[in-house]
């Protein structure tokens, strides 16, 4: 019997969507944090391939979701280029900046990222032996632009000012960057395929600031080309794409890249994505990851909402964004129940 996960992607409308959660791997849930320290940091934890399906295999026991997500960043596939990278305890990532095109000209090679990615294509190998048959396993990567913003502004930043200044100051270096990023991509998620991922996800977490043509050429363009690249190297390979805060663009978005499914954040109404993207395939989403702090009778409601709102077409049940490490796992077990029973 086909996997729930992989019957959605299909395009199949389900009685009851297949369920996993952004981030289900994470602080919230005390035995990532014992398994984390005994990785000593974050890092060391995504290269600790045993550690690391350790942490991806843990929310699948607790909760049996239908999908487990690779447990690595995006961050390592800029790591892998070239870029320094480090984690500032209760700040977030810093990289070392990438903004004149002499810069991205010294990057490594696309072909040079599998030797230091070895570790998380073993993760791969490690987790399709381990996770339960009926568990879908998906590989991921960060899209083009969001990888960009962090090369360029050497951390996160709240309106990627810095990614934009490059674009406008040099759109020549800075679509040589975009393409280094997207190359790269294509073989790092074609070698996860290979290991043993049977959909791939693209995270496009800043794609909500890219406006007018710059969201064709940046969110778009290279959303396309890599999933075209992916399907021709691996015929049938399912794709989720994220453009999050993508708003009207989340419109037509499946069509214009080729994906099989959008994940939707939770700015946009599951009414309006059940005509306004669901009507053109699967769609993934989205529940405010708050409901899994505040609990109660507002996160049954909001989830079986949700799931009822989508429940025409296909739909995968997921967070509008990752889990905070504030949530309470019980209410992870209040919304699977929620979503089953709607
Ligand atoms: C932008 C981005 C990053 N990483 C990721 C994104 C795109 C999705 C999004 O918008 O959140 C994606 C990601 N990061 C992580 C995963 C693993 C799989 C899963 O979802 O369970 C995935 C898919 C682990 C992680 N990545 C990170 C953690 C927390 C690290 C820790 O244990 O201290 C985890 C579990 C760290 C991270 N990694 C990143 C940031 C900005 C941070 C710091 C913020 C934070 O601490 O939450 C970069």
């Amino acid at each position: 019997m086909t996997k729930l996960m992989l019957r959605a992607l299909a395009g199949e409308t389900l009685p009851t969507p297949p369920i996993w959660m952004m981030r289900q791997a994470g602080r919230y849930l005390p035995e990532y944090r014992a398994t984390r320290a005994q990785a000593g940091d974050f890092l060391s934890l995504c290269y600790a391939p045993d550690l690391a399906a350790e942490v991806t295999l843990q929310p699948i026991r607790r909760y049996g979701f239908d999908a487990a997500i690779l447990f690595a960043d995006i961050l390592l596939l800029p790591q892998a280029l070239g870029a320094d990278l480090w984690f500032v305890t209760g700040e977030g990532p810093r990289l070392s900046t990438i903004t004149t095109a002499q810069q991205v000209a010294a990057l490594k090679p696309a072909d040079a990222v599998h030797e230091h990615l070895a570790p998380v294509y073993e993760t791969v190998r490690i987790l399709s032996r381990e996770l339960p048959r009926e568990t879908t396993l998906i590989g991921f990567a960060g899209a083009p632009w969001t990888v960009a913003t962090y090369m360029v502004a050497g951390r996160g930043t709240p309106d990627q000012g810095p990614a934009h200044a490059m674009k406008a100051a040099d759109r020549a270096a800075f679509s040589a960057l975009i393409e280094r990023i997207t190359e790269a991509t294509i073989l790092y998620l074609s070698a996860q395929i290979e290991a043993g991922a049977e959909v791939v996800k693209l995270f496009d977490s800043w794609a909500g600031s890219l406006k007018g043509q710059d969201f064709d050429d940046f969110a778009i363009t290279p959303t396309r080309r890599i999933i075209a690249a992916l399907k021709e190297r691996h015929p049938g390979i399912p794709v989720i794409a994220f453009p999050r805060e993508a708003g009207e663009r989340y419109i037509g978005f499946a069509r214009a890249t080729g994906a099989d499914c959008v994940a939707l954040d939770n700015s946009v109404s599951a009414e309006w994505a059940a005509s306004a993207v669901q009507s053109d395939g699967c769609v993934q989403g989205n529940l405010a990851p708050r409901h899994l702090v505040t609990g109660g009778p507002e996160l049954v409601a909001e989830a079986q909402r949700i799931t009822r709102a989508l429940r025409g077409g296909p739909h995968i049940f997921n967070l509008g964004h990752g889990i905070t490490p504030d949530a309470d796992p019980d209410n992870v077990t209040a919304m699977i129940e929620a979503v089953r029973s709607a």
